[in-house]
């Protein structure tokens, strides 16, 4: 998977790269990570890579000539690095909510260049000319795009085949197949009085899978409901789930 990345703080992403599972992804080249900077298309004595909005009112935006030359300069290397057209996103709150769903088509949609933005945002028609799709990873701002933009590459290098060293775990993943994760024990097998559920302790594997969906589909319906509303239960799915709730009716 291709990705540039669009930022006046490039050395912030050395938080994904330099370790971890998209540190071993970007070693193993499976994952192409690469920066510009609209900074370094600066012309002016000052390197200025901000400016005042118009109509005024607190904060800059980010100056439109030295981003849109990084944003082109990003386009370019990605169609000539894969023979594609990237995806241009663009973080901010204003942008569609990131779910899982959301990050398993922006993981298949081939080349991406991301552009995290700084100050107040960016001018509108940069937005309508040269962003593709706008997306935020919550209903909160921050101080920069780069956080939000680690988020979205490092859930999205979690799909890439070969990434996560056992594949099945991406699979079995929290909000994979929609449901919430099922709870999880190591040693040692008491913690304070407490034991590891004796299913797990078992070697029964049937029993275990279908005790692991059973603890699914009951965290999702006591903490998300919502979730269940979207997605149609199999009738061993329904049945798990009414076993729970007559378990836990109160
Ligand atoms: N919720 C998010 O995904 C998000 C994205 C960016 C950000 N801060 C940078 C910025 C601020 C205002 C306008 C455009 C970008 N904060 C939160």
């Amino acid at each position: 998977m291709w990705i540039g990345v669009v930022s006046l703080f490039p050395d912030m992403f050395d938080a994904l790269t330099q370790q971890g599972v998209v540190g071993r992804a970007v070693e193993k080249q499976r994952i192409a990570l690469e920066f510009w900077n609209p900074r370094d298309y600066a012309t002016d004595r000052h390197r200025s890579v901000d400016d005042r909005p118009y109509g005024g009112g607190p904060g800059m935006l980010m100056k439109v000539d030295t981003l849109r030359a990084a944003i082109f300069a990003a386009r370019e290397r990605a169609q000539q690095a894969t023979g594609l057209v990237p995806t241009v996103i663009y973080l901010s709150p204003q942008g569609r909510k990131l779910d899982q769903q959301g990050v398993q088509a922006l993981a298949s949609a081939g080349p991406l260049v991301v552009v995290a933005g700084r100050y107040e945002g960016i001018d509108e028609r940069v937005v309508e000319s040269d962003i593709d799709e706008e997306w935020s990873i919550g209903d909160y701002v921050l101080s920069g795009g780069e956080l939000p933009a680690m988020v979205l590459i490092d859930a999205a290098a979690r799909l890439i085949p070969g990434v996560l060293g056992h594949q099945d775990s991406a699979v079995e993943d929290s909000f994979n197949d929609g449901l919430l994760d099922c709870p999880h024990y190591t040693r040692p097998e008491i913690i304070d009085g407490r034991q590891v559920p004796d299913v797990l302790l078992s070697g029964n594997h049937a029993a275990i899978k279908r005790w692991r969906l059973k603890q699914s589909l009951g965290r999702t319906w006591q903490r998300r409901p919502d979730l269940l509303e979207g997605r149609p239960l199999d009738a061993e799915q329904r049945k798990l789930l009414n076993e729970f709730i007559e378990e836990h009716a109160l």
